[in-house]
């Protein structure tokens, strides 16, 4: 078990980014963790893994505390940074092994793990291109795998879909899921909100240097109560009709989208299907809360 201690971090004589942050993070557990930029959530991977310093709070794993000791924090944690990794000159396969052999994998076992990592990614085709002539979701994907060669107890892997294909980035949450089931702390910060909701067990939520929300996607959904009615319209928006209890919470050019408590929901259904019965509206949806929808409400 990692425990977040009442974690506080301000860089030199700036505002807190980090204001007492305290979670437990468990084994087998993958754990998104959201929110807006500067909210944080990179400063927080950072003084877990031992690179940045918390100006007040304890970090610890089992009996060590990662503050007081950072060297025994950057072994026990794999950090997938945010920028890519410079590969000029060198091809993933190289990279990854010698990440490997950094770890302490003989020549031979760096080799097969690092087969193995490109296997898993199914990356091959690109593994021994020089580089610089990768496209930005491969050495993004190349990133990921230097990181998950050959796995510490904890990984911390910022943006690990950013730039890849959509054919690809399940790849990465499914080999994220078997690192979890294989016992590993993973944390995954990540601003794809309908990825996190189908791939993580666990959410957190920070909102200027807080954690505002922690649980399972669906708890987090269900404690928000609200829904999303969304009209299409069939000409103009005719927003401005809306009963007077009922808020905007998005506007396209022909569909708007108001967020509903329980409550609610009856009335505006009724409204909406009276819109589609007079041909004011081609047709509404009631849709169940998302995280998505917790997340704008969250920085409303
Ligand atoms: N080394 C640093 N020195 C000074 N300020 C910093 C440093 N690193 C981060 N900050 C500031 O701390 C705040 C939090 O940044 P952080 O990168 O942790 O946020 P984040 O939630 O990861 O954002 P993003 O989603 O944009 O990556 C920001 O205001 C940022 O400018």
């Amino acid at each position: 078990m990692l425990r977040i201690e009442s974690i506080s971090k301000r860089y030199g004589k700036g505002p807190l980014v980090n204001d007492a942050v305290s979670i437990e993070l468990r084994p087998g557990e993958l754990t998104a963790l959201i929110g807006h930029n500067g909210a944080g959530k990179t400063t927080l991977l950072s003084q877990i893994c031992g690179v940045v310093r918390p100006t007040s709070g304890d970090i610890r794993f089992g009996e060590v505390s990662f503050v007081s000791q950072p060297d025994l924090a950057r072994r026990a944690c794999s950090l997938m940074a945010q920028l890519h990794a410079p590969i000029q000159g060198m091809t993933p396969r190289a990279m990854i092994s010698s990440v490997a052999r950094l770890r302490g994998a003989s020549a031979a076992d760096a080799q097969a793990r690092t087969a193995d990592v490109i296997e898993r990614l199914s990356i091959g085709e690109w593994a021994d291109k020089p580089g610089q002539k990768l496209s930005g979701g491969l050495r993004r994907m190349t990133s990921y795998a230097m990181a998950v060669v050959l796995p510490p107890p904890i990984l911390l892997i910022d943006e690990p879909t950013n730039d890849v294909d959509p054919q690809r980035r399940p790849v990465i949450w499914r080999d994220l899921r078997g690192l979890a089931e294989d016992g590993h702390i993973v944390v995954v910060v990540s601003h794809n909100l309908l990825e996190v909701e189908r791939a993580a067990d666990r959410v957190v939520l920070m909102k200027e240097a807080k954690v505002v929300m922690d649980g399972t996607p669906q708890s987090i959904a269900a404690a928000a109560g609200a829904s999303t009615l969304k009209v299409l319209w069939a000409g103009e928006s005719q927003a401005e009709g809306l009963p007077p209890n009922l808020g905007v919470s998005a506007e396209l050019p022909r569909q708007t989208s108001i967020l509903l408590a329980p409550a609610q929901v009856p009335d505006a259904a009724r409204w909406a299907a009276g819109l589609t019965e007079s041909g004011v509206a081609e047709s509404f949806v009631l849709e169940p809360m998302s995280l998505e929808n917790v997340y704008g409400k969250a920085h409303e």
